[in-house]
């Protein structure tokens, strides 16, 4: 595991576009195409609106990357809360993507029949199940949860699935995610954590005893892939 740690949220986004720009420079310079699971929430905004400018806009070679999403909040794209269209607002509108590499998790069908649909987006799009995306983005709640792996829910143990939906009833409504073992079969994952809120938990994730149940950010470890944390000066507080 490789930490970097910045010393406030804005150098971090920064030295998270830089890192990620010339790694999907190495990763192109091997393979005519990179797959990147974008994460929602608040966090990753600032390192989206980054990727959007001058020197990445121009550096990165957009038509060769495949969008996938680590999870979804199942309401309608038009809300401001559902994470797709957070990272058309701050990223995707703004580059050059080729449209038929954006994989969106629906919200305009059921949440279960949602599942179904992008674990089969997926493994037609997959080939080796063990190996899947280039990239992973994750964020981390104050909480511990990752993706929509929330603390006490039994999708934490999901070993089968690629993708679950299930109703989350602390904020009453449903979420879709990727399972652990689809996104421990990456070939790189980074975490972005920022913010004194969350201090207290990643010194529990990254220090404390194993208990997936209650930091389920923990279940995170790439079988043969890079795990990379980007965190500031105000998260690290507690390391
Ligand atoms: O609900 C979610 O939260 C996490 C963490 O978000 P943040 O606002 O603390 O950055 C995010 O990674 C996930 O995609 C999202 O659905």
């Amino acid at each position: 595991m490789e930490m970097h740690i910045a010393n406030d949220t804005g150098r971090l986004s920064h030295d998270l576009a830089a890192w990620l720009s010339d790694y999907i420079k190495d990763v192109l310079s091997k393979q005519d195409r990179f797959t990147f699971v974008l994460s929602g929430g608040s966090t990753p905004k600032q390192l989206y609106a980054l990727l959007a400018e001058s020197p990445y806009k121009e550096a990165i070679d957009w038509q060769k990357i495949h969008f996938f999403w680590g999870d979804e909040r199942a309401v309608p794209f038009e809300d401001s809360r559902n994470n797709a269209k957070m990272c058309y607002d701050e990223l995707l509108n703004k580059v050059p993507v080729n449209p038929a590499h954006i994989h969106i998790m629906r919200t305009d069908i059921g949440p279960e029949e949602s599942a179904i649909e992008y674990e089969k987006v997926l493994k037609e799009y997959f080939n080796d199940p063990e190996v899947t995306f280039d990239f992973v983005l994750l964020g981390m709640g104050d909480d511990g949860h990752t993706l929509s792996l929330f603390p006490g829910t039994e999708v934490i143990h999901e070993e089968r699935a690629w993708v679950k939906a299930f109703y989350l009833p602390a904020q009453e409504m449903f979420r879709i995610t990727l399972t652990a073992p689809v996104v421990n079969s990456a070939a790189c994952v980074a975490f972005l954590a920022a913010g004194a809120g969350k201090a207290e938990t990643l010194k529990h994730v990254l220090k404390g005893e194993p208990n997936i149940d209650l930091y389920p950010s923990q279940i995170i470890k790439p079988v043969k892939g890079q795990l990379h944390w980007f965190v500031d000066q105000a998260a690290a507080g507690n390391l």
